[in-house]
């Protein structure tokens, strides 16, 4: 396909989901599928270029005055992907299979177009609604913290300790040319530019091999920052596809106990693959029967308590950029009470001295801090510790400087880590 066929099969596909409010992988498969003749190099060029547009909708939009599939996927060229505007007039030929020539006004916006005078949300492209919650955590730094949260993120990978170090995978993976990430110990990151495909790592044998997992950096750090010891006894009570688990597992060196749980069986049941791939052997899958709760015997006993909690997932915008348009005030109260139950589930489980760590890839405080603050309230002997000293007492002092504090964890951000934006907090139990 040629470049401007490409760019016309984005539209398509953008008007798909926009109009049928389909997810963007599940119409971007659709059109691969009757459209066989499209090569891999053109699936994946037509899903950056969606992707990106979903990222940098809602300023692509004011760019171009209107909020249309083709003028999205034009402001986006312009924006994102930095095309002069002469150019873009020249892929947008209306020559078969390109699309149709622009417009007097598109190419006046184009050419001088600018979103000076764009409203945050717009310039930054989030939802208008989330503004004040955003503004609460992001403060004066918000425009660049949302900039960067609308940037395509790139792959990384932990290396799974239990089976090679961070420098010999590295040299297994030197066709991908991957780099030390800068904060975690055993993340390897792997770049892709624009409308490239990302590698296709679960082919590659280190993959097969269970040597290396995929999982952004900022989940390898929540998963070190709570510091597991050999002997403890941990449970995950959010285990879901057991990202985390294996974080954990491995940081314990098979060591210890870990009782993976879930509320929903199918989220856990990809679990038991990944156990035996990463030769895992310190979890026990817990999964819920109908109404018994899986973990009750553990009442009081955990050494500590993983809450890689149900959340909107604010902090993931760079990798599902079309779940922030999705976020609706409704779905966020669904979050905060799935929060505040997991959370007393976890208060229940903890033993006298022993540790909550509370997780979320989110951004908003009412689901961060205001998940905490709820917790400390109902429930009296429980405190919440420092992030300074969780950072000292895992070994990341050094990260105190690119972190953002908050009352009670600490957050991760693109702009700051160049992570996903992940928050975690640590609570003890005190009495
Ligand atoms: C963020 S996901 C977990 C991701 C996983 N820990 C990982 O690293 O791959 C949150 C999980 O919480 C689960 N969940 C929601 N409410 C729960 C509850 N009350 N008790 C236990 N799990 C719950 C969801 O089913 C979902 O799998």
């Amino acid at each position: 396909m040629t470049p401007a066929a490409r760019i016309s099969a984005a539209i398509e596909v953008l008007a798909e989901i926009e109009t049928r409010r389909r997810p963007a992988a599940d119409a971007l498969k659709d059109w691969g599928m009757s459209h066989r003749f499209a090569g891999s190099g053109d699936r994946a060029a037509i899903a950056g270029l969606v992707y990106d547009a979903l990222r940098r909708k809602a300023s692509a939009s004011w760019l171009m005055g209107s909020e249309g599939a083709r003028a999205v996927v034009l402001g986006t060229l312009r924006l994102e992907r930095g095309i002069a505007a002469a150019e873009i007039g020249r892929l947008f030929s209306g020559e078969r299979f390109a699309p149709a020539p622009l417009s007097d006004e598109e190419r006046g916006r184009l050419e001088t177009g600018s979103l000076e005078r764009a409203p945050p949300h717009v310039a930054g492209d989030f939802p208008e609604w989330l503004t004040s919650s955003l503004a609460a955590v992001f403060g004066e730094e918000l425009a660049s913290e949302m900039g960067a949260l609308a940037r395509r993120a790139p792959l990384d990978l932990r290396v799974n300790t239990l089976k090679g170090s961070r420098e010999l995978v590295g040299a297994e993976l030197a066709h991908l040319s991957p780099v030390p990430t800068p904060h975690s110990p055993l993340g390897l990151r792997i770049a892709h530019g624009p409308g490239e495909r990302a590698p296709s790592i679960q082919s590659d044998p280190v993959f097969l091999k269970g040597q290396v997992e995929i999982q952004d950096e900022g989940s390898q750090l929540a998963a070190l920052l709570a510091a597991p010891r050999p002997r403890d006894q941990v449970v995950d009570l959010c285990a879901g596809g057991g990202g985390k688990t294996l974080a954990l597992a491995a940081a314990m060196d098979n060591h210890g106990q870990i009782y993976a749980t879930d509320a929903d069986q199918r989220r856990l049941a990809p679990i038991h693959a990944r156990l035996e791939r990463a030769g895992v052997r310190n979890v026990q899958v817990r999964t819920p029967r109908g109404k018994a709760d899986a973990v009750q015997d553990l009442a009081g006993r955990a050494d500590l308590v993983l809450v890689d909690a149900p959340c909107t997932g604010t902090g993931t915008w760079r990798r599902n950029p079309d779940s922030k348009w999705r976020v609706r005030p409704g779905s966020l109260e669904v979050r905060l009470k799935e929060q505040a139950a997991v959370l007393d589930r976890a208060a229940a489980l903890v033993r006298p001295g022993g540790r909550i760590v509370y997780v979320t890839c989110s951004v908003l405080p009412e689901e961060n801090d205001g998940a905490v603050a709820g917790l400390l309230e109902r429930r009296p002997g429980l405190a919440a510790i420092s992030a300074a000293e969780t950072l000292t007492a895992a070994g990341f002092g050094q990260m105190a400087d690119a972190l953002r504090f908050t009352r009670y964890g600490l957050q991760m951000s693109p702009l700051r880590t160049g992570t996903d934006g992940f928050y975690v907090a640590v609570i003890q139990r005190t009495a």
